[in-house]
């Protein structure tokens, strides 16, 4: 019977880049982002390369997996990820509440840590197979070219903080100098919406919101609007308002928001499913989530309700192929696939890529932080994202080569930093003392 290679060795690299003081619910983004590689090495020589996010738990979790990797055909990669999948963190600790959270002790539960070593294996399948990874997930290559969002963020004064953040004024590149920058105002937004469309092409967008009050909110939205008539642009406060405040703040913006991504949870004893549901109904808009279909049960729950249109099933919560197998069942019952992300290096750029390259029917432009890390990146030759799209080649596997010297500097970064999990408190706290986190209240209001 033939045999596909087998994998003899599995590293797992923490790393860590730089961020900008990016705003969310969830507080300011500090300084640095970290995240975990898997490169898989097979007796062919071949080397596989996975990502996912950040923290000393995740990274115990991956080194815990090597005696059930290491040894296995590559051919295999399902059993193996299965094996895996029921072992490493359950779903337990959520409560399905969607309720925004990003520290390590909420994110833990979405992130499925496997997904790192089911995408290397598929990226060495791919090499052996000589096929990309699109071709292996699905019913393969569905497109050659992937459009990207444009994802902005308010940034906040990093000169209010004695942190380490990054500073790119002297950048030759316009959106490396600006991206540093404090960006608050409506006016702020759109310089970086046109200053993010002259260099990536873009034409989607998307806001980050649950900063500052909704109606301020909407101002930066209605500019951006006027500034680009052509854009779809949608707007995130992950669940922050309230019922009655989303659909005030949205209902008159028909032709103006593309959809609402998580505009508002539970309240009231009502479940976030349940009042997504009511704010379809009274708004009629196009409704988003990444926060209360992050899996097949709360899936189940927010189709029967008809809560959402647009699942956003980040393939680092989902795995890839639970990520193109939603994107199936989404287009077989008229509903649209896409990808919520968090901030991330050039492996999960090609993740994102090949994930929607296998997903079928009208998806909707996939999310990416990588605008706030560009010029960071892990391998020779990223993705790129030019005239709005990420082009699919032919290269097999994920068709990326890792800069180890580049690699092993992110690892010394990620070793010198005092914590590896992220806590948007600790910066935020230099803006509001003693600031904690509330789902409920846009975290610059206080
Ligand atoms: O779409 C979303 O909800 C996200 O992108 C989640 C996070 O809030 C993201 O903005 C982040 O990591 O800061
Ligand atoms: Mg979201």
């Amino acid at each position: 019977m033939a045999k596909t290679p087998k994998i003899v060795d599995m590293k797992v690299i923490p790393v860590a880049g730089y961020d900008s003081m990016a705003m969310t619910l969830s507080g300011a983004h500090g300084p640095y982002f970290t995240r975990n590689l898997v490169i898989l090495t097979d007796e062919i020589g071949h080397q596989g390369v996975g990502e996912i996010h950040g923290g000393d738990d995740i990274a115990k979790s991956l080194e815990s997996c090597k005696p059930l990797v290491v040894g296995q055909e590559i051919g295999a990669y399902r059993s193996v990820v299965n094996r895996l999948r029921t072992g490493s963190w359950k779903a337990a600790g959520n409560n399905g509440e969607g309720l925004q959270g990003l520290d390590l002790k909420n994110l833990k539960f979405v992130v499925r840590s496997e997904a790192a070593v089911e995408c290397a294996m598929l990226d060495l399948l791919g090499q052996y197979m000589e096929l990309p990874v699109c071709e292996l997930l699905g019913d393969g290559r569905q497109r050659d070219e992937v459009t990207m969002l444009g994802y902005l963020f308010y940034v906040s004064d990093k000169n209010k903080t004695d942190l380490p953040y990054l500073d790119e004024s002297n950048s030759t590149d316009p959106w490396f100098r600006l991206r540093r920058k404090e960006m608050v105002t409506p006016e702020a937004i759109v310089e970086q919406a046109l200053t993010l469309q002259k260099k990536y092409g873009f034409r989607n967008f998307k806001l980050k919101g649950g900063v500052f009050e909704g109606k301020e909110e909407i101002k930066a939205i209605r500019a951006l609007k006027e500034a680009l008539p052509e854009a779809r642009i949608n707007i995130d406060p992950n669940g922050a308002w309230s019922l009655d405040e989303a659909i005030n703040l949205t209902k008159d913006l028909h032709g103006v928001l593309t959809y609402a991504e998580d505009p508002c949870g539970p309240e009231k004893g009502f479940s976030s499913r349940e009042i997504m549901c009511e704010y379809k109904n009274a708004t009629q808009h196009m409704v988003a989530t990444n926060m209360i279909a992050t899996d097949w049960r709360q899936f189940y729950h927010a189709v029967s309700l008809r809560s959402v249109d647009i699942v956003l099933a980040d393939p680092h919560f989902w795995t890839m192929n639970g990520s193109v197998r939603i994107a199936q069942v989404l287009n077989d019952w008229g509903l649209t696939w896409g990808s919520h992300s968090n901030n991330h290096f050039d492996i999960s750029l090609a993740i994102f890529a090949q994930c929607a390259a296998a997903a079928p029917g009208n998806i909707t432009p996939v999310d990416t932080h990588w605008i706030w890390q560009d010029g960071q990146e892990l391998t020779k030759h990223p993705y790129k994202i030019e005239d709005g799209v990420i082009k699919v080649g032919n290269a097999p596997g994920l068709g990326i080569e890792l800069d180890m010297d580049k690699v092993a500097k992110a690892h010394e970064l990620y070793m010198s930093l005092p914590n590896h999990d992220r806590d948007d408190a600790v910066a935020m706290q230099y803006l509001i003392k003693d600031w904690k986190f509330d789902s409920k209240r846009p975290c610059l209001v206080r």
